[in-house]
């Protein structure tokens, strides 16, 4: 098997994967979703000059010198609750009483807010300060203008956009259909959780990590299931649960043990590899394939392996169908631990960062073997170790990949 350099590996696997046509949804079933269209403001916020508070609407000029001592009387001649349209234009002398996110009336133009008048006889207002014009108006388009741009394709949609289109007066949003994809986990020493197990059987915990992975990629998680290494057992499955989704992520029995079968299955069902192999540590074994329109991802059945190909691979190609890649802030830090490597491979370390007093930046690499996976609770990132080289020295500076505040940005076809 020759193995091929992460980055030529990922093109090859993306290069295949057409983003899926974009679809109106209800605002509320894209959150999460990412934006298939660049979205402007169609019209502004506020849409017309409105009153920031309960009070009155006036003419400043009527107000001018006034106090409490020395009010200046105005005839209330019209109210204007939000959402209605003022009666009539305000001549001198006169005053609206006008309620929070109303319309300002003609004529008008400052509000003053009801706790600096008093009331002396229905009909009347008495104006206890002296307001500027502009005082307690939102100017048409405060907000936001007509005509601004405001999101583009590939955000991914959250509680504020839904709430910002709907002012827009939009009910449906234009995004990308989820990927459906089915897990199955491959291995004759898998016990489900929840029951009991011997001490040389492992309990099966990718099913659970690769669901929870495909989700936070945006994925809909339609099936999870286990299978013995068994020829026949996994050859249906494989076709049964290619046949439901638009991606199929299997892990173990991926690399070339007796019983490891999964790509030769594959390759069996008519599965064309686009990725066999890759110079990438963990997650050496990771294959993409095609089956029927079917897109194949098989992770190594190391969960710290299957993490790290799953990242690399199945995540990039989950997002592509949405519409995104995403880009990721890397960051130079010391490496606060040596390694040695295979110079040929990309190794991925995951850990935190660290600004130490004299404000130098460190990634704290942990233990990382394939089968563990408890150095990614709580991980920030990867150190890339990039191939063309087989040692690193504590101190050594090499990019760090951070996982949090990833931009996502449109396909380009
Ligand atoms: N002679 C060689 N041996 C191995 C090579 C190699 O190149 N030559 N590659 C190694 C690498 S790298 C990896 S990674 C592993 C992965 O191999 P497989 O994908 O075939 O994984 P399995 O053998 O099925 O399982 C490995 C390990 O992971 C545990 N496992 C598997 N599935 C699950 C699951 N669903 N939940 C929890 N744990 C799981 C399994 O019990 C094994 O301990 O191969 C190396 N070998
Ligand atoms: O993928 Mo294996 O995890 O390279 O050790």
């Amino acid at each position: 098997m020759s193995l091929s350099p992460l980055a030529t590996a990922r093109k090859a696997a993306l290069d295949a994967i057409q983003p899926a046509s974009p679809l109106r949804v209800p605002l509320l079933d894209a959150l999460g979703r990412f934006l298939a269209q660049d979205v402007v403001a169609s019209r502004s916020l506020p849409g017309c000059p409105v009153s920031a508070m309960d009070g009155y609407a006036v003419r400043a000029e009527d107000t001018s010198g006034s106090n409490r001592d020395r009010p200046a009387r105005l005839r209330v001649v019209d109210t204007v609750y939000a959402g209605h349209l003022p009666s009539r234009s305000l001549l001198p002398g006169e005053a609206s009483r006008i309620f929070t996110g109303a319309p300002l009336p003609e004529g008008s133009n400052a509000i003053v807010r009801q706790e600096a008048t008093v009331v002396p006889a229905e009909g009347l207002v008495d104006i206890c300060v002296s307001v500027p014009p502009g005082k307690d108006i939102r100017p048409t388009g405060e907000d936001l203008l007509a005509g601004t741009p405001l999101l583009r394709a590939g955000q991914r949609i959250d509680a504020s956009m839904l709430g910002v289109l709907a002012s827009l007066g939009d009910s449906h949003v234009l995004v990308r259909p989820l990927p459906r994809v089915a897990v199955l986990a491959t291995g004759d020493e898998l016990v489900p959780p929840g029951s009991p197990a011997l001490p040389h059987q492992v309990y099966e915990s990718n099913l659970i990590l690769v669901a929870a992975l495909a989700r936070e990629a945006g994925a809909l998680v339609v099936a999870q299931e286990r299978a013995r290494d068994d020829d026949e057992v996994l050859r249906s499955a494989l076709r049964r649960l290619a046949s439901g989704a638009e991606v199929l992520v299997t892990t173990g029995g991926a690399s070339v043990g007796d019983k490891d079968r999964v790509k030769g299955l594959l390759a069996g069902l008519g599965a064309s590899f686009l990725v066999d192999g890759v110079a990438l540590k963990p997650g050496k074994p990771v294959a993409v394939a095609r089956l029927g329109t079917t897109t194949v991802v098989v992770l190594p059945g190391n969960p710290g392996a299957a993490t790290v190909a799953f990242d690399q691979f199945a995540r990039p190609l989950l997002l592509r169908f949405q519409g995104v890649s995403e880009e990721r802030q890397r960051v130079r830090a010391r490496l606060d631990d040596g390694r040695h490597k295979q110079a040929g491979f990309t190794y991925l370390i995951s850990g935190t960062l660290e600004t130490r007093e004299d404000g130098q930046v460190w990634a704290r690499i942990r233990s990382q073997g394939a089968g563990q996976h408890l150095q990614n609770i709580g991980a920030e990132g990867h150190a890339v170790l990039p191939p063309g080289r087989a040692d690193f020295a504590e101190g050594d500076e090499v990019d760090f990949e951070r996982f949090d505040r990833p931009r996502f940005l449109p396909v380009v076809l």
